[in-house]
């Protein structure tokens, strides 16, 4: 409060004194700076030092603001529901790994954590059951040349490495999408899209066509099936721990906030709405995944709710993850993994953050969004 008050008077001051020197302004119009009279000089410093301030609080005051956030406890699982944790691919899982974070949600559904599981057996279980797994992606517009191959690439090293994979690329451009050389067991089938007039549509418009595309041969062929945003890439092994009747994703922004705090859709008119004392976590939808059955509800859910919505005039603050979180409330996920699975660099390093599997690409959405 002194610092602002002295800060103020001496800003009033310097102000002042220029009003004083207006004469000789205009005298002296195209005078150099280190011949500007002291007040003006003076002024100009503080404009530059306080602009400069802005700035750097801009950059760096808000990210250690919110490294902070980090001292929110996010709860602890209750010791009864421990022992009953189990991943459905590794078996009993070991949450005592990671004391410092939550593995089990209040129903009990594990949260996986770097450590908890041994990917090695997941593997071992995935093949014993001769499982193929769908990895669906939109790249419509200039998503395409900007993320899809990076995508692909990354997604083949490190996406279900050993199993038998099937990609769905949907796209308004089939042609332009570039040829890649997969590995064994792994195809990829490219699907064509409409483009949309405004890059929500395009957003929200994938429920109803993954609701298509499951009822139809990507159903056919996949037992489980994971839904990604085209904008990042995998960059460490995302496995079939992953796997689950009904998986949700940690947004890694949100994980430590308070639940009032979380970006819910509050207007009631909307199908997505979710009052104060609503919701569990909130939900990320560039990952989402489950059973081709699982995930014919969601998308039927969701393609419903955009659909109210856009009846009744409304839109819901984040499109298709809206609709998302407000299913998640309704029909609890069995397995929600660690924000170590869609994790973003910008949010600075870490420790509870091990190995992060996928990484959002830098946001430019003066580049890609209509
Ligand atoms: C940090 C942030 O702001 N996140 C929100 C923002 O995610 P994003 O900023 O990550 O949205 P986005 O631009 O990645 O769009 C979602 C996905 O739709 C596809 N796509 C979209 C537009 C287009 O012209 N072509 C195309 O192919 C593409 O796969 C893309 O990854 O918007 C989403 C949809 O509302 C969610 O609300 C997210 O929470
Ligand atoms: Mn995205």
């Amino acid at each position: 409060m002194a610092l602002g008050a002295e800060w103020g008077l001496r800003w009033l001051r310097s102000h002042g004194g220029y009003r004083k020197q207006e004469g000789q302004r205009q005298r002296g119009q195209g005078t150099p700076i280190w011949a500007l009279p002291r007040a003006k000089k003076r002024l100009l410093w503080q404009l530059l030092l306080t602009a400069f301030g802005f700035l750097g609080l801009y950059l760096y005051g808000l990210r250690s603001l919110r490294s902070l956030e980090v001292f929110i406890p996010m709860g602890i699982c209750p010791r009864a529901t421990m022992p009953l944790l189990r991943d459905n691919f590794t078996g009993v899982l070991q949450h005592w790994a990671r004391p410092e974070v939550l593995t089990c949600t209040s129903w009990a559904a594990p949260i996986i954590w770097d450590g908890t599981f041994d990917p090695q057996i997941a593997e071992q279980e995935a093949r014993r059951q001769n499982l193929t797994i769908g990895l669906t992606v939109f790249a419509v517009g200039r998503y395409l040349e900007k993320y899809l191959e990076h995508f692909l690439d990354s997604a083949e090293q490190h996406f279900m490495v050993g199993q038998s994979v099937v990609y769905y690329v949907f796209t308004d451009r089939p042609e332009a999408v570039p040829y890649m050389t997969l590995g064994q067991g792994r195809v990829l089938r490219v699907e064509r899209v409409q483009q949309e007039n405004r890059w929500q549509d395009v957003s929200m418009a994938r429920m109803r066509t993954l609701h298509e595309a499951l009822g139809g041969q990507l159903g056919q062929e996949a037992d489980y099936v994971f839904c990604l945003d085209v904008d990042q890439h995998f960059t460490s092994n995302f496995g079939p721990e992953t796997l689950a009747d009904l998986v949700a994703q940690l947004h890694a922004w949100h994980y430590h906030w308070p639940r009032w705090l979380l970006p819910y859709e509050r207007d009631k008119r909307s199908a997505a709405a979710l009052s104060f004392g609503e919701g569990d976590f909130y939900y990320h939808a560039a990952l989402f995944g489950g059973s081709v059955a699982a995930l014919r509800k969601l998308t039927a859910h969701c393609a419903l709710g955009q659909q109210l919505d856009r009846e009744r005039g409304v839109e819901a603050i984040w499109h298709d993850e809206s609709h998302l979180n407000k299913f998640f409330w309704l029909y609890k996920p069995t397995k929600v993994l660690s924000p170590e699975f869609c994790w973003d660099l910008k949010i600075g390093w870490r420790t509870e953050i091990h190995t992060p599997r996928l990484l959002w690409e830098p946001k430019e959405y003066t580049l890609v969004r209509n």
